[in-house]
């Protein structure tokens, strides 16, 4: 997979280089190019943004820098551009799947109020073009979203991690959420590892696993169990 960045902050996108992420590219299981947005200024201020039209607070960022820029990066290969947004639909566990099977992902980091919309618009006729938002809260640009956005990507693509059946197990991959885990000392300032994650008996295991699972997210996430298919829960799941 390549994947490509644009943003007025390339430093942000550092820490993509580092651990997992780096030692991915460094593999050539991906390909990453950052690149500066006021490369493709023209003006002394090296100008991205602008009044809104219509008014209101905050500057909208230029559709012009925005397409010399990406027509630059995207070249004729095709790609899914990305653009992160508070106004975007939800980005999941299922968003992360789905992306990954892509060979380029192609990130638009915005700044400010947001990029002129007929840069979506016009990128749209020619490419598939998602705006997501990684939550229901307000960040400042949109290069937070892509370091969440690239790391739950790249984990899921074959080889970056040490045991893929992980992948497999995350919390969200069954529509639930994963429950606690142990590990040694078996006690540890008087709390003692369940009995039954000791016991060797692997069908009682998964029992009590999807059990915590289901506990955990009907008290934190009832939505994710409402959303569930009725074949996802037998009737012992039922109980809860
Ligand atoms: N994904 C995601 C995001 C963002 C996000 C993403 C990109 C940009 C580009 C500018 N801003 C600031 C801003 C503030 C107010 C209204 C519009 N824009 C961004 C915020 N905020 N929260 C999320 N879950």
């Amino acid at each position: 997979m390549r994947i490509d960045v644009v943003t007025i902050f390339p430093g942000y996108l550092a820490p993509l280089r580092e651990a997992l992420l780096g030692r991915a590219i460094e593999a050539g299981l991906v390909e990453l190019g950052v690149h500066d947005l006021r490369d493709w200024t023209h003006d002394v201020h090296q100008a991205v943004d602008d009044s809104p039209y219509g008014g209101g607070p905050g500057m909208v960022m230029r559709p012009q820098v925005w397409g010399e820029a990406l027509d630059a990066v995207l070249g004729d290969a095709p790609a899914r551009l990305v653009v992160p947004t508070p106004a975007g639909r939800p980005f999941t566990q299922a968003t992360a799947q789905a992306w990954a099977g892509e060979e380029r992902l192609v990130f638009a980091c915005g700044r400010y109020e947001g990029i002129d919309q007929r840069v979506v618009d016009a990128y749209a006729q020619r490419m598939p073009v998602d705006e997501v938002s990684i939550g229901d809260y307000v960040l400042v640009g949109g290069e937070v979203a892509v370091l969440v956005m690239v790391e739950a990507v790249v984990r899921l693509l074959p080889g970056v991690l040490g045991n893929p059946v992980s992948a497999q197990e995350d919390s969200f991959s069954d529509g639930l959420l994963e429950g606690p885990a142990y590990t040694r000392p078996v006690s540890w300032r008087g709390l003692d590892v369940p009995d039954v994650l000791r016991s060797g008996n692997h069908a009682a295991i998964a029992r009590w696993r999807r059990d915590r699972a289901l506990e955990r997210t009907a008290a934190r996430r009832p939505d994710l169990l409402d959303a569930l298919p009725d074949h996802a829960l037998d009737r012992t799941d039922r109980a809860f």
